[in-house]
């Protein structure tokens, strides 16, 4: 069943030359499914991913249809959309560091998101955070409840925004690069836990749709069931993941084209050490 519906979104900015569509009649659905929308810089990947959160301000405009579970997210007000975007769906960005509070511990935030969203005995706080923290794969959740955003290498500040994201239970999550601003060595492994999550775990076990926005074809291929293709604000190409070999854009053709440039890229590339 589909969860998100967009249909014929645009989104335009004033220019010297006129209102531009930087997304230009972009329709898609997702489910409980994951959904990979990528292409090159400036494709609209992101300005599609914030139109859903009604997050574009004036004197950007968005027009088209967007219904989520069947409620057309247009027609609610600034305060239901605020509820929308805390609860039913969630956005992580590139660098967690700055959406964390940088004067408030790891614990303390966690532990004010989980009395914001349900009631919760004092005493059983400190197990809560403990269980978010482990649910998201951090070693000595103790040790990391204590620390400050600065104090955290950027996987770690990633794991605990998605552990912080995942309280309210959303049913969608959008993860717009959420490995770029991570070090090559830790970008599978909180890619994997997405992955996992996505499916459903003992702190989210009914699982979520997930829609990932990406530069990278061959991440997206590997992580989503579905890939949708962004040129200049449009889809040029929606397909299965698995038949992305047989794709015949030209503009997807030549993505994939350049994939085995980056393999030997990275091959290149000395590896890392682990930081998380
Ligand atoms: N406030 C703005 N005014 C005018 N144009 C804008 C504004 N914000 C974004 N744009 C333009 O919208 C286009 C789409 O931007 P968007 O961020 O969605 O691209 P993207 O595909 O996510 O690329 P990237 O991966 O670089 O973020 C870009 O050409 C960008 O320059």
């Amino acid at each position: 069943m589909s969860l998100l519906t967009v249909e014929n979104l645009s989104v335009s900015f004033p220019t010297p030359k006129g209102r531009v569509n930087v997304v230009d009649g972009v329709s898609f659905e997702v489910g409980q499914e994951r959904l990979g929308i990528v292409g090159e810089s400036g494709s609209g990947k992101s300005m599609t991913g914030r139109a859903i959160l009604r997050l574009i301000r004036p004197p950007g405009r968005v027009e088209g249809r967007m219904t989520f579970k069947g409620q057309d997210l247009g027609a609610l007000s600034e305060r239901q959309m605020r509820q929308v975007r805390g609860a039913r769906i969630s956005m992580i960005m590139q660098d967690p560091r700055y959406s964390l509070n940088p004067v408030m511990t790891v614990g303390a935030q966690i532990a004010e998101a989980l009395r914001t969203h349900e009631r919760l005995p004092r005493r059983e706080v400190k197990a809560r955070v403990r269980d978010m923290l482990e649910a998201v794969k951090i070693n000595d959740p103790d040790r990391v409840a204590r620390m400050y955003a600065h104090e955290l290498s950027g996987g770690m500040g990633q794991r605990v925004m998605i552990a912080m994201m995942l309280i309210p239970r959303p049913r969608l999550l959008i993860a717009d690069e959420p490995t770029s601003a991570l070090d090559v060595s830790v970008q599978g492994d909180v890619l994997a836990l997405i992955n996992d999550l996505v499916g459903g775990s003992t702190i989210n076990p009914d699982g979520m749709g997930l829609i990932l926005i990406s530069h990278d074809l061959p991440l997206v291929a590997r992580y989503c069931d579905r890939i949708l293709v962004m040129n200049s604000g449009r889809v040029v190409e929606t397909c299965d993941a698995k038949d992305l070999h047989k794709a015949t854009h030209p503009y997807t053709r030549g993505l994939l084209a350049a994939v085995p440039k980056m393999h030997e890229l990275r091959d290149e590339l000395p590896v890392m050490e682990r930081t998380t």
